[in-house]
């Protein structure tokens, strides 16, 4: 990993100093019994190992390190990388604080975030000293694929044709619904709970909508650049992708900048690979689809929308600590739109933040105006009045974490 992702915060991965540290509460951990964090870890994780290791001929190199890596989540403690993997200084130092403990003791999303990268280490992903069979084998393109293919997709983009002659106003509203309620279709979500994943089912709700200053921010035939941080491929990102078209082609935006994961994440995260093959599977649907596929397929070659990485995004750390480079990169935009769950939790802190902690007050570091679209999958949320707060603490459902509810905050 670069040197443009700070090192010298790790030891804040498990601690508790920082900027403005006096009133936070503590990082999440996943030691509390029938905690969500601890359900991720003890289920999710073990899951997902079965799921990688199914999904491939892997040799028996692969198995064996797959079978020591899940022997370490359910009774080990963390251990670090080789010394010779290309990014061991950089774990090294976030995670200072937490080798040698137990996984469920240490902060959740590191935890969370090093499982990803031990994962891909066991199947061979970053190839040993610069070779080896499976480099770049992405180990959760199988389950991408799919879902890319599948008939849901299908069916949301046959729906773009009811929508192609919609005033302007009713479309944008539905495609920015869309590109939120997307963020539902989450790979990682569905590996141990399908019950939640057939939450589809379930009418729901906005926790949080500011979507009037989202708007208010892109006025029509304005200069503006917005920066699209994406989360899940498939059937989230291709509703972002024409929520992306929308902004070029009504003129809200001059110039989208849509930044991906580097390497493979919390399962389905998008890659410049997944951008391809959503637009590849826009260019090739009929009607609507396929005319904004080529709209966007054109946008990239003039640079109207550019795919941009970093490093930072695979990081275990809030984006308060993001390097400097990344930060200017915000700044210059009109605005910034975090996609997803895990981006909200990096982008207000891993905590458990009083629920009516006003949105405006976790992002005021934000090099510029920020939008979060993200459905509720993990228990940190700020932003929310009062009385809708105890409406949803009383109605005993699991709001939180279920994914049955949405938020789009807006920070000007
Ligand atoms: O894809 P998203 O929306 O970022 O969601 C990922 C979420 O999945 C989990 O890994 C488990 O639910 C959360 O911890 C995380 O926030």
């Amino acid at each position: 990993m670069g040197d443009r992702v700070p090192r010298t915060v790790g030891g804040r991965a498990g601690a508790d100093s920082g900027p403005a540290a006096g009133a936070r509460p503590p990082v999440i951990t996943s030691d509390e019994p029938g905690s969500f964090a601890r359900g991720v870890l003890a289920d999710r994780h073990p899951a997902l190992v079965q799921q990688v290791r199914a999904a491939f001929p892997y040799g028996r190199r692969e198995h064996e390190a797959l079978d020591a890596l899940l022997d370490e989540i359910t009774d080990g403690a963390v251990r670090p990388l080789a010394p010779e993997d290309h990014d061991h200084a950089d774990w090294a130092a976030w995670g200072r604080t937490c080798f040698g403990r137990s996984w469920f003791e240490v902060p959740f999303l590191w935890a969370e975030s090093y499982f990803y990268r031990r994962l891909l280490g066991a199947v061979g992903y970053f190839g040993s000293l610069g070779e080896g069979p499976w480099r770049g084998v992405d180990p959760f393109a199988p389950f991408k694929r799919a879902e890319l293919r599948g008939d849901a997709v299908e069916e949301e983009l046959r729906a773009l044709d009811a929508l192609a002659d919609a005033p302007a106003a009713e479309r944008a509203t539905a495609l920015l619904h869309a590109s939120l309620w997307g963020n539902r279709a989450d790979l990682g979500f569905r590996v141990s709970a399908p019950e939640r994943a057939a939450a589809e089912d379930v009418v729901s709700a906005l926790v949080a909508d500011d979507s009037a200053s989202l708007w208010r921010l892109l006025p029509v035939g304005g200069p503006s650049t917005v920066a699209v941080v994406a989360d899940n491929a498939g059937r989230e990102l291709i509703p972002d992708l024409v929520l992306i078209d929308h902004l070029l082609a009504h003129r809200h935006a001059r110039r989208v900048v849509l930044h991906v994961k580097p390497y493979p994440y919390y399962v389905s995260d998008a890659m410049t690979a997944d951008v391809v093959d959503c637009l590849r599977r826009l260019t090739e649907a009929p009607g609507e689809a396929g005319r904004i596929g080529g709209r966007l397929w054109r946008a990239m070659g003039t640079g109207d929308l550019e795919v941009r990485t970093h490093p930072f995004f695979c990081a275990p750390l809030p984006y308060e600590e993001m390097p400097d480079d990344l930060r200017g990169e915000f700044a210059g935009a009109t605005l910034t739109v975090l996609k997803g769950d895990l981006n909200y939790r990096r982008l207000v802190g891993d905590r458990p933040w009083d629920a009516t902690t006003p949105f405006a007050a976790r992002t005021a570091y934000f090099p510029g105006a920020v939008a979060a679209l993200r459905t509720l999958k993990s228990d940190v949320v700020v932003g929310l009045e009062r009385t809708a707060l105890d409406t949803l603490e009383h109605s005993g459902a699991a709001w939180r974490t279920s994914g049955t509810h949405a938020l789009i905050q807006v920070r000007a």
